[in-house]
């Protein structure tokens, strides 16, 4: 499972946590300006927006897992598993294979409004990157440097685009009843709770915190989606990049799975293997993974954004401890 939001203290920061049993050997890449981007049912784009994210480098081709652009749009895919479906190719439109839907996007959008137009003339095809790599079931979350966020879903009923007021997705089941779900929880806060359950019982508020106490805490996706909008709408905004950085962490982090609670086969367990976010506003990208703590960045700015070769970097993972004696 997988959890990405646009958070907007001050500048917006966007990016999602990965969550699977196996890792694929992904980096982050710069994909410079001028590198070709194949595609294979529309013409190559040769020269388009830089971006950064995660990816896998698959022969000098970025399947990109999550990434943002120069122009600080953003746009993360999540499984949805049992209700993604990609069409057949149709004559006349734009046809993209889901695993081209990301560069296609932030290679000539800058905008969410630009991106609505874009897909007018969408069609995403049943298409595998290889017979070895076959078609993900996806559905994408994209924000921009406004704050703005929509999420794209292709259905067996065709494809939806919703307007996202929260901010934030998981995965299964459909983003309209995720949203739906917010309704069970309308009495979640950060204040204590009044007593409205009768005036014949005493309640003394024997605890700090019993306005959260029915947030729930499960590793499932609607529980991470009601507890990521939760924690992001409570989260402070402060002045400097750094705070902003680290409360953008923190709540990712909420709802991070660790090591053991969600178990996908006999020996084996989902957890979150990186968490990310780009700075949209500057084109800074910030990544922690499971066994590093420590937030690590990559300044896209401080790359030849002119070239032609994908940049990248191995993810760090190596634990970081401060001896302090
Ligand atoms: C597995 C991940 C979702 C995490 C998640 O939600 N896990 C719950 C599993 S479960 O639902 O609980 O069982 C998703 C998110 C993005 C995906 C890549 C997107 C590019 C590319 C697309 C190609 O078509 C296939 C290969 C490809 C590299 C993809 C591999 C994989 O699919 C990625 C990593």
């Amino acid at each position: 499972m997988c959890t990405s939001i646009i958070f907007s203290p001050k500048d917006h920061y966007f990016g999602r946590n990965l969550d699977l049993e196996v890792s694929f050997g992904q980096q982050v890449i710069v994909t410079p300006r001028n590198y070709n981007f194949k595609f294979r049912k529309m013409p190559d784009m040769k020269k388009h927006f830089a971006m950064v994210g995660i990816a896998l480098n698959a022969g000098n081709y970025p399947l990109y897992f999550d990434a943002a652009n120069e122009k600080g749009l953003g746009m993360a895919g999540l499984n949805y598993p049992g209700n993604a479906t990609y069409y057949k190719e149709k004559e006349g439109k734009d046809n993209i294979a889901s695993f081209e839907f990301v560069p296609w996007v932030l290679g000539q959008c800058s905008n969410i409004s630009e991106v609505k137009e874009l897909l007018k003339n969408f069609n995403i095809i049943d298409l595998n990157f290889s017979d070895k790599m076959e078609a993900s079931p996806l559905h994408w979350l994209i924000a921009d440097k406004s704050g703005t966020s929509i999420v794209v879903e292709t259905d067996k009923d065709g494809m939806h685009i919703y307007d996202n007021p929260v901010g934030c997705l998981t995965n299964n089941p459909q983003f309209s009843k995720q949203l739906f779900n917010l309704n069970n929880y309308a009495d979640i806060s950060p204040a204590m709770p009044k007593n409205n359950f009768s005036d014949k019982v005493n309640m003394d508020g024997y605890s700090r915190g019993l306005g959260s106490r029915n947030l729930p805490g499960g590793m499932d996706s609607e529980s991470r989606f009601v507890r990521v909008a939760f924690n992001k709408f409570n989260a402070p905004h402060c002045e400097t990049e750094e705070e902003n950085v680290d409360n953008y962490f923190h709540i990712l982090h909420s709802v991070e799975q660790q090591r053991g609670l969600d178990q996908v086969g006999p020996d084996a367990f989902e957890y979150t293997i990186y968490s990310d976010g780009t700075n949209l506003d500057k084109g800074i990208f910030y990544y922690t993974t499971y066994t590093n703590k420590q937030i690590n960045v990559v300044d896209m700015n401080k790359e030849d954004l002119d070239s032609d070769k994908l940049i990248t970097y191995e993810l760090l993972t190596k634990p970081n401890f401060n001896h302090q004696n």
